[in-house]
């Protein structure tokens, strides 16, 4: 069946472009790396904090707090040049609208709307669609603030930063992007990349807890690779075959998008014995691909050493591990979103030992999903941190 984004169209062709060709490149990924690394770092000491302060006799930390913040920062440093949060985690005002334009955002999206499926009814819907058009009125007066900002700072000094707001201001004419196109752009990486990264890291976590084998696994690599005398950089990932076997063994079996992103079919098509009209909206189940017994072997259980065996692509090559969706609307954060991810676990592991609190067995870790557009889990985890580096290596040096 020819799958197409159900919103595909001469607007859509432009901002893939600009995504492919100028935004998502290696080079622009790695010139935003300090960033991505900046935060990452920030998170230790703050974890670090969390878990010693003297009120905390348990030690006990809900790792997603710490895991929201990395994502959030670095999605708003990468596309609006600009951090919301201070390094106590406090937001500013302009961070809570943010905040709060991205909750409403994926609420509205996860509401079932019949008037999509069957148009005939769409005039049921008055209310969703007015509450669309508010939604959008509210991001479009943020960003055109923001988007001010930057244009009178690139005035001022000359100078044209790595990130997205600089670069679209200054390609806009040269890709035939419209300022709608633009506002559209930033906030489509804004929610597509800030929940699915903390939401991956978090159920990589709980696997690694409730598997001391695997986390122990890691931990043997990185001392053998980095050593206890320096922190993690993402240049160390090459090296770091295993850990990268977990980050995908962790996709596989919770893709923050289970149902990808809503697709349309581009014709009439038979799937199973069902007709299935052009123009319908489709959802591929992704998650069920990365849990099905004839695909994969033992498929719940935690084992990455499964791709020893195979090497599986999980890139859009191979349609059995699809957590970045397939084909031309594939996720162009991909790249950046693997090694902000993998850092992160890196980070997270070299740093400390992983366990459950005192009393919680593993069965004990609930490893249901919310439900919604994006997964998290329904649970929050609960961890131990336990430090296992010399100490002057928990500080952060801006
Ligand atoms: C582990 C983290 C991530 C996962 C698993 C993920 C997964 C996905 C998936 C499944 C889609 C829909 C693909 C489809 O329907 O065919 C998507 C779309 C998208 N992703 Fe990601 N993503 C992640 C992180 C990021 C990051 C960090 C960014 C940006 C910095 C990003 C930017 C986007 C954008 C802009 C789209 C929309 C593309 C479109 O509408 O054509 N993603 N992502």
């Amino acid at each position: 069946m020819d799958l197409i984004w159900a919103d595909y169209g001469p607007h859509y062709v432009k901002v893939r472009k600009v995504c492919n060709l100028e935004l998502f490149t290696p080079k622009r990924i790695e010139a935003l790396r300090p960033i991505r690394e900046d935060e990452v770092i920030t998170m230790i000491q703050n974890i670090f904090k969390d878990s010693t302060k003297p009120g905390n006799v348990s030690k006990v930390i809900m790792l997603r707090g710490h895991l929201g913040s990395v994502a959030f920062n670095n999605i708003t440093r990468l596309t609006f040049g600009k951090r919301f949060m201070n390094s106590q985690g406090e937001v500013d005002a302009q961070g809570e609208e943010i905040k709060a334009i991205i909750t409403n955002g994926i609420k509205m999206a996860g509401k079932p709307n019949l008037g999509e499926f069957v148009p005939w009814l769409r005039w049921a819907f008055k209310d969703e669609n007015e509450a669309l058009q508010a939604q959008d009125r509210r991001l479009d007066t943020f960003t055109r603030i923001i988007m001010e900002e930057h244009t009178i700072a690139r005035k001022k000094t000359g100078e044209t930063k790595q990130h997205f707001v600089d670069a679209l201001l200054t390609l806009q004419k040269e890709y035939d992007l419209s300022d709608d196109t633009v506002i559209s752009l930033f906030w489509d990486m804004m929610s597509a990349g800030m929940d699915t990264v903390a939401i991956t890291v978090e159920w990589a976590m709980a696997e690694l807890v409730k598997n001391p084998r695997v986390q122990q696994k890691v931990q043997e690599e990185l001392d053998r690779v980095i050593g206890s005398d320096r922190i993690v950089s993402e240049t160390d990932i090459s090296n770091l075959s295993y850990l990268q076997l977990v980050v995908k063994e962790s996709l596989r079996l919770h893709p923050p998008t289970p149902l990808m992103l809503p697709h349309m079919a581009g014709n009439d098509a038979k799937v199973s014995g069902y007709n299935i009209p052009k123009g319908s909206i489709v959802h591929v189940n992704v998650w069920n691909l990365g849990r099905d017994p004839k695909i994969w072997e033992d498929p719940l259980q935690f084992w990455p050493e499964r791709f020893m065996k195979e090497d599986v692509d999980m890139k859009g090559h191979d349609y059995r591990l699809l957590p970045f969706g397939a084909g031309r609307r594939t996720c162009p954060g991909m790249n950046l979103a693997v090694n902000l991810v993998t850092s992160m676990i890196a980070h997270l592991l070299h740093h400390f030992v992983w366990s459950l609190p005192n009393g919680v067995e593993v069965k004990d870790v609930d490893m249901m999903e919310s439900p919604g557009t994006v997964t998290y889990m329904r649970t929050p985890l609960l961890v131990v941190p336990t430090p296992r580096l010399p100490l002057h290596l928990y500080k952060h040096v801006e």
